[in-house]
């Protein structure tokens, strides 16, 4: 069974900057369900960072709706959010290292997520959960932007947190880390996580549930992966092929079969 933990209805929000005020989402209507893995997608400047730092409850949207488990986010007060982004909410910044304690080592910012969650934590299974046995006693200063990156993941994942957020989280990675990552990420699902992360990755659109994407502030279109859906034909007969689908055609190109009512795309054999 599936809940919405959150529920977003006509978002918006504004920052100011110098030609104006810039309308960083548009009337965003969103749900975050406990034990998916939901990405959000879109170009760069399209809102994505914004929608979770809402979602996150660490920016109030200008406008629109928010409730959290029903109740209204704006009836809460800062003490009350203060208390659920501590205890329930586990955030990994685009840049890692501000979701890190700088001066603690690794397995330090483990133990003290733990204490302010109020749970106990095997440490050292935590930190074998994203390879970083061997870098316990490193602080993030001194890390690779990979392995701050995955301790920011096990750092936000102790709990775990009933809402998992993590703005582009294997971006630092090569294929194992983002693996490992993707793994963590979808067993806290499993384990009745809500988890949404922000992503321009194609491995870790595969790895999601849902796909939202986001255009200019404006949510354009869901889908759940693995599953049919429609895409539109131009004109010149030319389909856009899902995000998920692209790493299956590194090259750009394709061999097209037509068959009696259907077509299949497969790579082009290596010479
Ligand atoms: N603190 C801020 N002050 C002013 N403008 C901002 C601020 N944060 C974001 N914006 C603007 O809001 C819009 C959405 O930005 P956001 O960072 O949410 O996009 P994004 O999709 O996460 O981009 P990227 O993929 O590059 O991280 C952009 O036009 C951005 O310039």
């Amino acid at each position: 069974m599936t809940t919405d933990l959150l529920v977003g209805r006509e978002l918006l929000q504004l920052y100011a900057a110098r030609t104006g005020p810039t309308q960083a989402l548009r009337g965003v209507d969103v749900s975050v369900v406990a034990g998916r893995v939901s990405a959000i997608t879109g170009p760069s400047g399209s809102g994505k960072s914004t929608l979770l730092a809402v979602l996150a409850l660490r920016e109030r949207p200008a406008g629109g709706e928010l409730r959290h488990r029903g109740r209204l986010v704006s009836s809460l007060t800062r003490r009350d959010l203060q208390r659920l982004r501590r205890r329930e909410i586990g955030w990994v910044a685009q840049r890692p290292t501000h979701s890190l304690f700088p001066q603690l080592d690794a397995r330090g910012q483990i133990a003290q997520v733990a204490r302010l969650r109020r749970v106990a934590v095997d440490v050292d299974a935590a930190l074998a959960e994203v390879a970083l046995t061997s870098r316990a006693t490193a602080r993030p200063g001194t890390m690779s932007g990979g392995e701050q990156q995955r301790l920011a993941v096990a750092a936000a994942a102790v709990g775990p947190p009933s809402l998992l957020i993590a703005d582009e989280p294997t971006a630092e990675l090569d294929d194992e880390s983002a693996a490992l990552v993707l793994r963590l990420l979808q067993a806290r699902a499993a384990a009745g996580s809500a988890v949404v992360i922000a992503t321009h990755d194609a491995r870790a659109t595969a790895a999601s549930d849902t796909v939202l994407r986001l255009r200019h502030g404006v949510l354009s279109g869901e889908h759940e992966t693995g599953q049919d859906r429609t895409v539109t034909i131009d004109g010149l007969g030319r389909l856009q092929l899902p995000e998920e689908a692209l790493p299956l055609f590194p090259t750009g190109r394709a061999i097209v079969t037509v068959a009696d009512n259907h077509i299949e795309l497969h790579p082009p054999r290596p010479n």
